[in-house]
């Protein structure tokens, strides 16, 4: 007999339908469950077009929208745009709707209108004969008035298009054009294979005299260094600019030679270029994720050719802004090295007078009001009221994004959007106070909002109108939990932090039924998971899985002590943190203790390795995604070596000498160390081209795995660097992380 006399089978059958939760299993089902979920498009820009006043009085103006989609059967994100028209008086929103449907948007890499909103640049990208080219096209009205093809003028390289040195704008005289490209690299051909093998002495000498400035000679493989992560074959930017009229490019002169700038903008009346400008003496560290490379506030003259430093000598700025009056530039400002990501400084540099004051400072430990610091790391293109005292910013403030408003006169801070029900809130852009936003939260994919920024003083009274609804997922719940670490868990050098997490459920629960949880801990470190719709977890979560996200004490959003508080006691006291975050989400009584499986990506790989080696019985599956398993040997081959010192506990400089005992420490401080207890079986999952956390890390991990006989499958993916965001890689991994759980869950 298979059962036990004892309990009758009716009884042991339906026992077992309440003990186990319905978690969906089949591949084909998940893989339709995700599809649909990618149906939600994620908004990447807003403009708000110039107000035009109707010939009965009415104002109106245009918001153009961007967003961008998964699209699985082609393979690619594909992005379209979307327009609405809004009619309005001087505070509030009329009228609204769309005007006209979606558009797909192929090949552009960077538009922009001009400020009067008559023409239009853009930057295209297009392959001819197997050939990449990139164009410049200036538009007027229904015609293009302009095309430049920049690769045969080769004036310079490739036009950046990134979020860190790119930038397009219009001189405020819409007679120019500025934006950044790669200088100009010479010609090069080897010492052997030229085109004067073969010739005759006569013929060789014409061909030499024709080349002699273009051509260098052994050259070829020569070493470029770049700006690492995402932004590989960056290496010295250059800022162009177009005579629109002449069709004339001029690469500027006159910026240090020891300076890469980016971000740049035009100074009132034209006169010169606005820009932030990088050290990259004596070498480039990698950017992205990192604000805290040595970098400083520039004017250049354009009649003089004079170069003038604006801010500090040795700090970390970002995101300049003009407000409307043109007298006055907002930037962020942190600390150069220590965590990559810190608690900005809000900064002003008035043109005229030339002082810069720090309208919001670092903020230590959260506020009374419970303002805990700016932690943008970029403000949106523009930001400022009309009036040119406010400034706007949506920014982490514990695990929600709010929009946040900054008196400059007096540095006081005000949230919009505190009071809501809802879950963050992103600032598109701003014009003339009507604010475009979207907000979401991780049962609500993102929504498309307009509002006007209510006077100084009613900032409670802001209203929202809905551009575009979106689909709330009613099957998912969440909330937010915070945690208090223990006393012996204290950081002595920062005590009392606190720290939090959110916790995600189907929400219809079998009565008496127990869920499988998903502990996710973000990467960086110091980085927030904030209230937002993210497709994974929503996906997990309509699954009928449960997903804890943890954001450890090192996180941005809750003062800089509490950032402060982890480099040193990384794989120590963010381990303990996420644990302590499961053991307390676990005396709810709602999840299965044996159905407890950990994922994350990076530094939250990290976390996923250190908790299976230091909690062995615990995990019964573990996902990581390029994660750091050993310091002592990823610090020859980031392009970040300075962060493995600092949250290994030590300083940071570019002549550092390694010693044995840094090395001992990063090697205690690491995964690897804890690889001989593990008993959880690993997917890893590495990107071929991942400049951050090589794949040899992965790979370290993965060998010894196997020595160990523990179960490890590795998925591996060319062409994708350490986000593993191309659709195909990030689909994949999404199905191979859903099924590996199920399996190793037995679920
Ligand atoms: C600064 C940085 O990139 N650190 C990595 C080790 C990391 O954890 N990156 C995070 C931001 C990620 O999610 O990729």
């Amino acid at each position: 007999m298979m059962f036990s006399r004892r309990i009758p089978l009716h009884r042991l059958l339906s026992r077992c339908a309440v003990m186990d939760s319905k978690v969906l299993r089949e591949a084909a089902e998940i893989a339709q469950l995700y599809r649909d979920q990618c149906r939600f498009p994620a908004l990447c820009r807003a403009d708000v077009g110039p107000v035009i006043t109707s010939r009965y009085g009415g104002q109106y103006c245009n918001v153009y929208t961007e967003w961008t989609q998964r699209d699985l059967e082609r393979n690619e994100n594909v992005k379209f745009c979307r327009q609405y028209i809004v009619f309005h008086d001087d505070k509030s929103v009329v009228y609204s709707g769309p005007s006209g449907n979606c558009t797909e948007i192929k090949g552009e890499l960077l538009s922009v209108d001009s400020p009067s909103g008559d023409m239009k640049a853009v930057l295209r990208e297009s392959t001819i004969k197997g050939e990449d080219k990139q164009f410049l096209e200036i538009w007027h009205k229904n015609r293009k008035l302009k095309c430049l093809n920049l690769t045969t003028l080769s004036k310079h390289g490739k036009v950046y298009e990134d979020d860190q040195f790119g930038c397009m704008v219009w001189s405020h005289s819409e007679t120019h054009l500025l934006y950044v490209a790669e200088k100009k690299r010479p010609k090069t051909e080897s010492y052997f294979q030229g085109p004067e093998t073969g010739l005759l002495a006569d013929e060789e000498e014409t061909i030499k005299t024709d080349k002699k400035e273009e051509t260098v000679l052994g050259q070829q493989f020569e070493y470029y260094e770049d700006w690492g992560e995402a932004l590989v074959n960056k290496s010295s930017p250059v800022l162009c600019v177009l005579d629109i009229e002449g069709s004339n490019i001029t690469v500027l002169e006159g910026i240090p030679a020891n300076i890469s700038p980016g971000q740049a903008f035009w100074a009132p009346n034209d006169t010169g270029l606005v820009f932030v400008g990088w050290w990259h003496e004596p070498f480039r560290l990698g950017l992205k994720y990192c604000a805290n490379r040595r970098s400083s506030l520039f004017y250049v003259d354009l009649a003089s050719g004079k170069c003038e430093q604006l801010s500090s000598n040795s700090s970390a700025v970002c995101s300049p802004r003009l407000s409307p009056d043109l007298c006055r530039i907002v930037y962020m400002e942190c600390g150069v090295f220590g965590p990559h990501q810190q608690c900005n400084r809000l900064c002003m540099y008035d043109w005229y007078t030339k002082q810069t004051s720090v309208v919001v400072d670092v903020v230590q430990r959260a506020r009374e009001d419970g303002f805990t610091g700016i932690y943008s790391s970029m403000l949106s293109p523009r930001c400022w009221s009309a009036d040119s005292q406010r400034v706007l910013m949506s920014c982490a403030q514990r695990c929600r994004k709010d929009l946040l408003v900054v008196d400059t006169s007096t540095g006081e801070v005000t949230s919009l959007t505190s009071q809501s029900e809802e879950g963050s809130w992103n600032l598109l852009n701003i014009h003339r106070d009507l604010m475009v936003v979207s907000c979401s939260s991780p049962n609500c994919p993102p929504d498309l909002r307009v509002g006007f920024l209510p006077e100084k003083g009613s900032e409670s009274k802001m209203s929202w109108v809905t551009l575009e609804e979106t689909q709330p997922q009613a099957d998912i719940s969440w909330q937010t939990l915070n945690f208090s670490p223990p006393p012996e868990e204290d950081n002595s050098q920062y005590p009392g932090l606190d720290f939090n997490a959110i916790l995600l459920k189907p929400k219809e629960m079998t009565a008496g039924s127990k869920l499988p949880l998903i502990v996710m801990p973000h990467g960086g470190p110091h980085s927030v998971l904030v209230s937002e719709w993210f497709l994974s977890t929503a996906v997990l979560c309509k699954m009928g899985f449960s997903v804890l996200l943890v954001n450890y004490r090192g996180s941005l959003g809750f003062g800089q002590d509490n950032i402060l508080s982890l480099p040193g006691n990384i794989g120590t006291q963010d381990v303990k943190d996420v644990q302590l975050a499961v053991d307390s989400v676990l005396k709810q009584g709602d999840f299965d203790k044996q159905k407890i499986a950990v994922v994350g990506g990076s530094h939250g790989g990290f976390l996923a390795c250190h908790l299976i080696g230091q909690y062995p019985e615990f995990y019964k599956a573990c996902v990581a995604r390029n994660p750091v398993t050993n310091l002592a040997s990823m610090i020859g081959s980031t392009d970040i070596p300075d962060w493995c010192m600092v949250e290994a506990g030590y300083e940071y400089n570019t002549d550092i000498h390694l010693e044995p005992a840094i090395l001992e420490q990063m090697l205690n401080k690491s995964p690897i160390k804890h690889v001989s207890k593990v008993k959880t079986p690993v997917l890893l999952m590495l990107g071929e081209d991942d400049k951050r956390v090589p794949s040899k890390q992965g790979i370290e991990y993965y060998r010894a795995l196997k020595a160990l006989q523990v179960p490890v499958r590795l998925l591996w993916y060319p062409g994708n660097n350490h986000s593993l965001s191309k659709v195909d890689a990030e689909s994949d991994g999404f199905m191979n992380t859903a099924l590996w759980i199920i399996q190793h869950l037995s679920l």
